[in-house]
């Protein structure tokens, strides 16, 4: 399988759109997404784990399309949540939850842990943002998966208006800098979605099929 010159990306969210056109155009390829194609149906994201609900959309767009389909289910995973919001990141706030909502949910959820301390620290707890991707080829079947992760911490301070979703709240010591403060190059490097499409770059081009 080998990926298109037209990559479709089986999502609704802007800001991966973003993300998937800025590191894919370097190998010459554009990028379409669920708003490019009229009628496509919606993807029930009810799987129990990242990889599950990436092949899900995949299939349900490769299918309905009969054309490879790239999809990303990603998240945020919170330590001192146990590991939430996790694969309901996107509905952490309640269905149809705006980014905004779920930011403010986290920051709730981890203050009232922290009730009672004495002193008030702006870092609340490691975390990681994870991102599983699958392409699918309708036509064969086959179907090639690639996983990224970066960890960093949640802060109190929200900071910096670039990225999307959890990006504000997403603290990297090593930049001194929230996600959301990074341009779309930093990002890239370091980002779960970029080290997964680098690993599905080479998978892809190590796939013969
Ligand atoms: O780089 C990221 N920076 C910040 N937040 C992020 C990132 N990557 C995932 N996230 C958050 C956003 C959303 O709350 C959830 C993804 O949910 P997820 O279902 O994969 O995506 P989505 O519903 O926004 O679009 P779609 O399913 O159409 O691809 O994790
Ligand atoms: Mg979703």
């Amino acid at each position: 399988m080998k990926l298109d010159s037209v990559v479709i990306v089986a999502t609704r969210n802007k800001g991966k759109v973003k993300e998937f056109a800025h590191a894919l155009a370097p190998l010459g390829k554009e990028v379409r997404s669920m708003y490019d194609y009229q009628g496509l149906p919606e993807v029930v994201e009810d799987g129990t784990t990242f990889a599950e609900n990436a092949l899900k959309k995949a299939k349900t767009v490769g299918d309905a399309l009969g054309l490879p389909v790239l999809a990303d289910d990603s998240g945020l995973c919170v330590d001192k949540l146990d590991g939430a919001p996790g694969v309901y990141s996107a509905r952490y706030a309640g269905e149809g939850a705006s980014d905004a909502d779920n930011n403010a949910k986290l920051l709730s959820e981890l203050k009232r842990l922290s009730e009672g301390e004495d002193t008030e620290q702006p870092l609340l707890s490691t975390a990681s943002f994870v991102c599983s991707l699958v392409v699918y080829d309708p036509n064969t079947k086959q179907s090639i998966e690639a996983f990224g992760s970066v960890e960093g911490w949640i802060t109190s301070e929200p900071a910096g208006d670039g990225g999307f979703g959890y990006d504000p709240l997403f603290y990297l010591p090593q930049f001194e800098k929230t996600m959301a403060q990074l341009t779309l190059e930093e990002k890239q490097a370091i980002s779960h979605r970029g080290a997964a499409l680098r690993e599905l770059v080479v998978k892809l081009s190590n796939n013969k099929q």
